[in-house]
């Protein structure tokens, strides 16, 4: 190969030069465009402030002192950390062969650099020396140009492989842009990686109202929070990710620490101690937040507990044991623990965050008592400028750093504030411990807690509090065909899960009792139910997707279980608040839902002042189709014969057994002092009232082997299209009974077909379509062959 001349050379090395520029500038396009699209949708990068633009509402909240909980500025946050397939992590896998390359480089400037370190040969005699020297340069030029080779090489079958992988890149890039571009909405909340990543695991592509408010006060700014929206609208996230989001970036900033000040380190981000108690009023919604909260703790290492009633002591203590970060409870179990000096419980100089759920329903009675003394156990905080030095003076026990850092954040659907709190609040003239004349209860327990004068009030309930996708209507019906509206409702409109509330126990069992007695399978929810049961209903309920669930009140707050289409109100509860939270497990997170109220005389008054209370100029009726209710009505009768006898039989054999039952404890005999006239007599009326039962039962199980139906009904020709589940499932067994391949759904031309109106179906649409359509007409008889 002939040498090129210098001039020659000068000209090939710049054109390598302009070459290898136009490869890198090449590259840099490639590579550089996806990856700054991805930056853009990047949840923690487009949206930081710049110093310019900072505005008070949304800037980064940097801390004002180590101590302040530790905001950390996320642009410190290497999100490839987190196995995010980010464009950083992106980068690093892009870069894998410039690094192979960069490692076979250096190999050989390292073997060069061997061969320059290694150890002098001995020296030879002069004239041989020479000789040797000669070859070994020579061998030296070669391994070095042989190297060069392979580098060369390497170097070109990496330029095929790397336009290749860019190629690749360049596709992944845009899937997975495209992918997290689902979730732009969040990034102006500026959420930790990690919570992206479980946002864009659940799946929710955009924060709900409250959040999006909520966060960047509560998350940057620091701030307390008092926060009202609509129920099922996202509250447990509002104040949840806010929590987890400092728990991280303390992390970080601890991290960041141990190597500058060690063992330091470790206060920025203490572990093993309680950082946040939210307190809600019932043991389900305890759970359920635990559960909603666990979902995104998985991701981030953060131990989440529930401690409520029922649970037994040693599952507590084991849970106590694993000392959680973040303790959901009920007040009356958290106290007792507390009270009972609960090491972990008890500690609460770390205490970060204290939250009070359905704030409202916690200062009812029955609960009051007990969060006003856990509140009583908080240390401290600088909740006022005013109120500083006495506070301090008050702490004994608790160091600086515990009482500047915790906020409080109270939530509820129903937060009525009075003017004079917001006033106070605005005022910044918050003191604790002090007068709180014309407060109401929740405004006091707020400015214990320690609520910060410049607390983020965040009220996004409209005028009618109830939510937007809510239809609302009511029934005006006697009070004892309350029953009968009820299993009309369930029967014919029994489509997605309902809820029914009552306000009494007994009520509850009244209904329960006779919707099984009619083959409606339901679950029941109170207050008195053992709590494994109560999980148990709640659980079989969930399971079921046309489940039905008869309660008490103690499901009306905060119970999120969707597929929920209908809440019916069987007796009006006992407050406009109550009357919102129960209407709220429907229509939850966008999705849609009716409310039923059924409505005695009795129940006028508090009626038209609950519409008043919402603003509410009229509710619908409920479009009901009447000539379904003379089958209702004879089918309740004999539910409610049946009921009657079932339940004397019963309570006559409980009384006689609890009799029995005392007696043998006491060892004595039972003697029966009735006249054999008497017992005959006895035996007689119970036979003729066994006779009765039976024959009831016989005449409802005629009924029932029927599909529920209009007066008008011809039953010759029924079809499935647009029934009801029970309706179809009702259908298909009196086809199977009678052997009639007519009655059962099919394509078959030649079948006669009724089609019943879709309308039907659920209450929703009813509803929906009762303006539009006469209800009379919800059996549109169509004989196509005739
Ligand atoms: N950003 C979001 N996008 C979609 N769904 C969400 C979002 N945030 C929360 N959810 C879901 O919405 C449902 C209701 O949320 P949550 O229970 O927090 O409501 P809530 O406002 O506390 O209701 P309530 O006042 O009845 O207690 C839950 O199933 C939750 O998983």
């Amino acid at each position: 190969m002939s040498t090129p001349s210098p001039p020659q050379r000068q000209q090939e090395e710049k054109q390598s030069v302009s070459l290898s520029k136009k490869k890198n500038q090449k590259r840099k396009r490639t590579k550089h465009d996806p990856e700054l699209g991805r930056l853009d949708s990047l949840p923690w990068n487009s949206s930081l402030p710049n110093e310019e633009e900072e505005d008070d509402t949304f800037s980064l909240f940097i801390g004002s002192g180590d101590l302040d909980g530790g905001f950390l500025s996320l642009e410190e946050i290497d999100e490839s950390d987190y196995g995010l397939d980010v464009p950083g992590a992106k980068k690093k896998i892009s870069n894998k062969n410039s690094k192979l390359k960069k490692q076979k480089l250096e190999e050989v400037t390292e073997g060069s650099r061997e061969d320059a370190e290694a150890e002098p040969e001995p020296e030879p005699a002069e004239g041989m020396a020479e000789e040797k020297n000669v070859k070994a340069k020579k061998k030296k030029k070669k391994s070095k140009k042989k190297k060069a080779k392979a580098v060369q090489q390497e170097d070109e079958s990496a330029t095929v492989i790397d336009s290749k992988d860019d190629e690749k890149e360049q596709m992944l890039y845009e899937d997975e842009a495209e992918a997290y571009a689902e979730f732009y909405a969040w990034n102006e909340l500026r959420l930790h990686p990690l919570l992206m990543k479980s946002i864009s695991r659940l799946g929710f592509k955009e924060p709900t109202p409250i959040q999006r408010t909520c966060i960047p006060a509560a998350a940057h700014q620091g701030k307390d929070v008092l926060g009202a929206a609509e129920t099922g609208s996202g509250k447990t996230l509002a104040f949840g990710l806010p929590i987890f989001q400092r728990l991280l970036e303390e992390r970080e900033k601890a991290a960041n620490m141990l190597e500058e000040k060690g063992e330091e380190a470790g206060k920025y981000a203490p572990k093993g101690v309680l950082r946040a108690l939210i307190i809600t009023p019932t043991r389900e919604l305890t759970l359920q937040i635990t559960d909603h909260l666990k979902e995104f703790a998985k991701d981030i290492n953060v131990r989440v507990v529930p401690i409520v009633g029922g649970m037994s002591a040693e599952k507590q203590e084991r849970l106590l044991k694993t000392r959680p970060e973040v303790i959901v409870g009920t007040p009356g179990r958290l106290w007792e623990l507390m009270s009972g000096g609960e090491k972990h419980l008890v500690e609460l100089h770390s205490l970060s965050f204290f939250v009070l759920d359905e704030a409202d329903r916690m200062v009812e009675a029955g609960h009051f008592r007990e969060l006003q003394s856990i509140i009583e156990m908080l240390p401290m905080t600088s909740g006022t400028t005013e109120g500083q030095s006495q506070d301090t003076q008050n702490c004994v026990t608790v160091s600086s750093l515990s009482r500047k850092k915790r906020q409080t954040f109270v939530f509820s659907a129903t937060l009525a504030l009075s003017a004079d709190f917001r006033k106070k609040l605005k005022r910044g003239s918050l003191k604790s411990k002090q007068s709180t004349d014309g407060l109401n209860s929740i405004e006091i327990l707020s400015e214990r807690a320690g609520m910060k004068p410049n607390a983020a009030i965040v009220d996004l309930t409209n005028a009618s509090i109830l939510a937007k996708n809510l239809e609302e209507s009511f029934i005006e019906c006697r009070e004892e065909d309350k029953d009968a509206y009820l299993y009309y409702i369930l029967s014919i409109h029994g489509e997605g899960r309902t809820i029914v509330f009552c306000t009494s126990i007994a009520a509850l069992r009244h209904i329960s009792s006779i919707l099984r007695i009619l083959g409606i399978n339901v679950s029941t929810l109170h207050a008195q139910m053992q709590q494994r049961a109560r999980l148990k209903a709640i659980d079989r309920f969930r399971a079921n997707e046309h489940g039905i669930l008869v309660a008490t009140d103690v499901a009306a707050r905060g119970l999120d279980i969707p597929g929920v289409r209908t809440v019916v109100h069987y007796q009006l509860p006992h407050s406009a608040e109550v009357y919102v939270h129960r209407s709220g497990r429907t229509a939850r997170a966008s999705s849609d839902g009716c409310s039923i109220a059924l409505i005695s005389p009795n129940d006028s008054a508090k009626f038209a002042s609950l519409c008043k209370s919402f603003a509410k100029e009229s509710i619908k009726h409920f479009p009901l189709e009447s000539s379904y209710m003379p089958e209702v009505m004879k089918r309740l009768s004999l539910a409610c014969q049946i009921d009657k006898i079932s339940r004397k039989d019963s309570q006559e054999r409980a009384n006689k057994s609890w009799l029995e039952r005392s007696a043998e404890s006491l060892e004595l005999v039972v003697e029966n002092y009735d006249s054999e006239e008497e017992r005959v007599k006895n035996f007689k009326q119970k036979k003729a009232s066994s006779n009765h039962l039976k024959k009831l039962q016989q005449e409802l199980n005629g009924l029932l082997s029927r599909p529920l139906r209009p007066k008008t009904f011809s039953h010759r020709y029924p079809t499935a299209a647009g029934v009801t589940h029970l309706i179809q499932h009702q259908f298909e067994e009196l086809a199977k009974q009678n052997g009639d391949d007519n009655l059962v759904l099919g394509e078959n031309k030649r079948r006669k077909m009724v089609v019943i109106g879709q309308d039907c179906v659920e209450p929703l649409q009813a509803l929906r379509s009762a303006g539009r359509e006469r209800w009379t007409c919800i059996f549109h008889v169509r004989n196509h062959d005739r």
